[in-house]
């Protein structure tokens, strides 16, 4: 896969040479690409924002870098990379919800552009360009439902949740089956040595060595802590499934 980053904060984005991202960029599994959107402003002063039409508070992307950017992404044709164009995904607060399913999607994408806007936005015309540019493959998506400075931080999160589900880049490929949202429950609880650690002990299933004990327990464990933590998510999947919202009454 190969994903690349526009933003006025490129060093924002150097966690991702780190742990497994870094070692899936080495390997060859991530194709990283991270450029200054202060690298087409034309200005002495490098400027990419202004005061907004219709007044308001702070300040607005203007549209021209952000159009050269589109641009060099659309122009690269990597033919590395199916179709040589990328999907382009712009974090915002007012974007789809980025969740467990919408990482896979993005995953199965051979490549990704992220477009890291900051101040109140950037130009609404700007969607509309990159639109035509790229096809009409254009995702307005959002971390959550609160509001961050700029879309940096959504793009470290949603390339770590990406990343993460591609071949080779987690060593055990069987952990992330049973995570939380992959099936629509919560983790279950894990342990680690000394069994027994300030008068705390490990639950005994665990040290027993029945692994259909533990896998039932582990099981239960998640249903009990999605009914006490996230009841919403028993009661999606009960919809879908058609099934007890609560099966450990
Ligand atoms: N993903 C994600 C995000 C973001 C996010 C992502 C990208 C950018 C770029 C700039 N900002 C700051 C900002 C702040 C307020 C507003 C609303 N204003 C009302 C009147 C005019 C705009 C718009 C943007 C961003 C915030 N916040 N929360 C998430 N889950």
């Amino acid at each position: 896969m190969r994903i690349d980053v526009v933003s006025i904060f490129p060093e924002y984005l150097a966690p991702l040479d780190l742990s497994l991202i870094g070692r899936a960029r080495r390997e060859g599994l991530l194709d990283l690409h991270v450029h200054d959107l202060r690298s087409w402003t034309t200005d002495r002063h490098r400027t990419v924002d202004d005061t907004p039409y219709g007044g308001g508070a702070g300040m607005v992307m203007t549209p021209e870098p952000w159009a050269q950017a589109v641009d060099h992404l659309a122009s690269v044709g990597d033919r590395s990379y199916a179709g040589a164009r990328p999907l382009l995904v712009v974090p915002g607060p007012g974007g789809r919800r980025f969740d467990q399913a919408m990482a896979h999607e993005l995953a199965a994408e051979p490549w990704l552009a992220f477009a890291c806007g900051r101040y109140e936005g950037i130009d609404e015309r700007v969607y509309d360009y990159a639109a035509e540019a790229l096809d009409g493959r254009v995702r307005v998506v959002s971390l959550g439902d609160y509001v961050l400075n700029g879309g940096e931080v959504a793009v470290l999160a949603i390339t770590e949740a990406v990343a993460r589900l591609l071949p080779g880049v987690v060593g055990n490929a069987a952990s992330l089956v049973e995570e939380s949202h992959e099936d629509g429950l919560l983790e279950y609880p894990v342990y680690t040595k000394p069994a027994s650690w300030r008068g705390r002990g490990v639950p005994p299933v665990l040290l027993s060595g029945d692994h259909g004990a533990i896998a039932t327990w582990r099981h239960r464990q998640r249903l009990e802590r999605t009914a006490a933590r996230r009841p919403d998510l028993l009661e999606a999947s009960a919809a879908v499934n058609g099934d007890d919202p609560l099966p450990i009454r």
